[in-house]
């Protein structure tokens, strides 16, 4: 049987991954345990619940292992300033109540509720807040391609940990179906896949969760609105009074379910010539107000028509920067919508 102070030996090269100085010397290792082949360690980490966290915890198992130990119990805590330490063991879930979640929803496709759902996650990062983003538009997941992401979530044993990009966790069906098959899923398949979205992800601590919602009023939708009874919810339409009567209806379901509207995002409002700055309403005028009207909520923003600049050395097609004039109306959107949730 090993004694404690070999299994701190054993564990003597390994780096705290944040403080690039040795576990045992940055007195990371906070308790061991050994029974027979087995040792129990805790750990404590200076970026608890990170994709980092997970790199650590399999060296320290492939050490152990390595060295002959047959099994290892891990337990992870926050490593706090004054060396007094937190469990966080059972906080590797969001908690609920400090969450905001938002759904992005529109009457049909093609408006850019994805577009706004992932600018506005981006955006409300840059706000200095923690954000997740869910792709819950399971049939047509485009979240990943559009921030430019291409790697996959990082899975430790039962653990699935979002991926990072812009400050923003993100999370869609497109990380778990292979070569882009289509998903062809029914009623309660469904359901039960956003449930393990919430349920079953590693997200930390999060203030706003951003869903984008498949277009229209179908199941999904609903299930959302039926699992997050507390999630506000935001439109997105075209000027087109046709668009707007469309979206009324997802509106209409979310009054319905009382769920609190938070209001309306008009995207390619107009087109604004670069030479002369005149305005032209391309796609229309009034969708948004008629449809304000109608739910008695208020136009967040309106986004003109234009693309993201293509950057090679930080790939996100649609992505706008945040010093270009979309993004910082994207801006001015998220810090209306965090004065309207926190005032
Ligand atoms: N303001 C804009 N100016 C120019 N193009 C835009 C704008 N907003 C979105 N688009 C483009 O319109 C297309 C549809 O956008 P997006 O995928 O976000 O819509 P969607 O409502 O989520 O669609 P779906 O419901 O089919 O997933 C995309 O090609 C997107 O790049």
């Amino acid at each position: 049987m090993m004694t404690e102070e070999q299994v701190i030996d054993i564990l003597k090269p390994i780096q705290e991954p944040f403080l690039h100085k040795s576990i045992v010397e940055a007195n990371s290792v906070k308790e061991i345990r050994v029974k027979e082949n087995y040792v129990s360690l805790k750990i404590a980490i200076t970026q608890a619940n990170s994709p980092e966290q997970m790199q650590l915890q399999q060296e320290i198992v492939n050490t152990l292992k390595g060295a002959g130990v047959e099994s290892v119990g891990l337990r992870f805590e926050q490593r706090q300033e004054e060396g007094q330490t937190q469990s966080t063991s059972d906080e590797t879930k969001s908690s609920d109540k400090k969450t905001t979640f938002i759904a992005v929803a529109s009457g049909k496709g093609g408006v850019g509720k994805s577009t706004v759902s992932v600018n506005l996650a981006t955006s409300l990062a840059r706000e200095g807040k923690k954000v997740g983003l869910i792709d819950a538009d399971i049939y047509g997941f485009s979240v990943p391609d559009m921030m430019g992401i291409a790697e996959r979530p990082k899975v430790a044993g039962e653990q699935i940990f979002p991926v990072e990009r812009f400050g923003v966790k993100v999370i869609s069906m497109a990380f778990f179906v292979e070569d882009n098959a289509p998903v062809i899923w029914r009623g309660p398949m469904l359901g039960k896949m956003l449930n393990n979205f919430f349920n079953d992800i590693e997200w930390g601590d999060i203030d706003y969760m951003i869903l984008d919602l498949p277009p229209g009023t179908g199941d999904v939708a609903l299930d959302v609105h039926k699992m997050l009874p507390q999630s506000k919810e935001l439109i997105v339409t075209t000027p087109h009074p046709t668009a707007a009567f469309v979206a009324a209806r997802a509106g209409a379901m979310a009054l319905k379910t009382d769920h609190d509207v938070l209001g309306v995002i008009e995207n390619m409002a107009y087109f604004e010539s670069k030479k002369t700055g005149e305005k032209e309403y391309v796609f229309g005028q009034g969708g948004a107000d008629k449809l304000t009207e109608e739910l008695q909520t208020e136009v967040i923003g309106r986004i003109p028509l234009g693309q993201p600049e293509m950057r090679d050395d930080d790939f996100a097609p649609s992505v706008y920067t945040a010093d270009s004039k979309i993004g910082k109306i994207y801006q001015d959107i998220a810090k209306k919508v965090i004065e309207k949730v926190e005032k």
